[in-house]
């Protein structure tokens, strides 16, 4: 069986995971860190890793876009797009919260994943403007340490399988700010899965502009555009080398074997433009 790594046990990683690909099929190798996710999918510990990368509420999640483009050289091997439910999970205390007005007022810490508070940023103000946030590496991580504690002033947020696993109560459910926060996971690694056949392809690249040319970026569009290639995402982030310089992230819809794709990177290259490709993978949506 292929090793997948994971933020996890009872993250949202691996419950999307479980959605997609699951447990009869693949292996799953637990980390509480996405540092280690990156490194043992590329030292080959695991066969692939698991990566959320952007989410409905909060965009990219930059610092793993940078890793992927900066610190590891692993292919996009698919994509999915998973809803997220969080949970407020926690302890309350014998008496109450002891304020008629909000049941969580005992709250005085949260622990959780940093791109959590954008995700329940409402519910937070309203219901935990007393707590401090403090960050942990992932959700299930937060509920673990709160199992630990088992003080009521402290709580997390997360998923409510971690919830199970470390038995410890849901409070509120669904306090995420919009019933559709969906977050994207890639699934990266140097050797090609099995996978089903999905609807839809997906290409990325990377894109750095040369220097002395005015208009790259126009030139670089226009080759996708009259040849009515559908971008999905288009975004800008430091090369790290040099303060100003950017490359471009950009997803495509469409395959690199079709001839129009193949084509519009040849033409992009040609007026001097460094062309990367992340991965060309098939792309899963959520049903019910
Ligand atoms: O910490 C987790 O559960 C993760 O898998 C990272 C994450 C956190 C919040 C939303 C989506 C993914």
């Amino acid at each position: 069986m292929k090793k997948i790594a994971l933020l996890g046990p009872g993250t949202f990683s691996e419950a999307s995971t479980d959605h997609f690909l699951g447990r009869q099929w693949f292996e799953y190798v637990p980390y509480k860190l996405i540092s280690d996710v990156f490194s043992s999918t590329s030292t080959g510990e695991a066969d692939f890793g698991v990566i959320p990368i952007e989410n409905t509420l909060e965009g990219s999640v930059s610092l793993h876009m940078d890793y992927l483009v900066h610190e590891v050289d692993l292919p996009i091997r698919a994509e999915w797009v998973y809803p997220i439910d969080m949970n407020l999970i926690g302890y309350l205390p014998e008496g109450g919260s002891g304020d008629a007005e909000n049941p969580f007022a005992h709250i005085r810490k949260i622990l959780s994943h940093h791109v959590v508070p954008a995700q329940c940023n409402k519910f937070m103000k309203q219901y935990l403007s007393g707590a401090e946030f403090e960050l942990v590496s992932s959700t299930a991580e937060g509920i673990r340490l709160a199992s630990v504690y088992k003080d009521p002033s402290i709580a997390a947020i997360g998923t409510a399988a971690a919830a199970m696993l470390y038995d410890i109560p849901i409070l509120s459910k669904e306090i995420q700010d919009h019933k559709d926060n969906m977050t994207r996971f890639l699934l990266v690694g140097k050797g090609v899965p099995e996978l089903q056949a999905s609807l839809s392809t997906k290409t990325t690249i990377l894109i750095t502009l040369p220097e002395d040319y005015p208009g790259a970026l126009h030139q670089v569009l226009s080759a996708f555009a009259w040849r009515k290639i559908n971008l999905s995402k288009i975004e800008s982030r430091p090369t790290k080398i040099k303060l100003g310089n950017y490359y471009f992230y950009i997803d495509i819809e469409g395959s690199l074997d079709s001839v129009l794709l193949s084509a519009a990177v040849q033409e992009i290259e040609a007026i001097g433009c460094q062309v990367r490709i992340l991965g060309c993978y098939p792309s899963y949506s959520y049903e019910n």
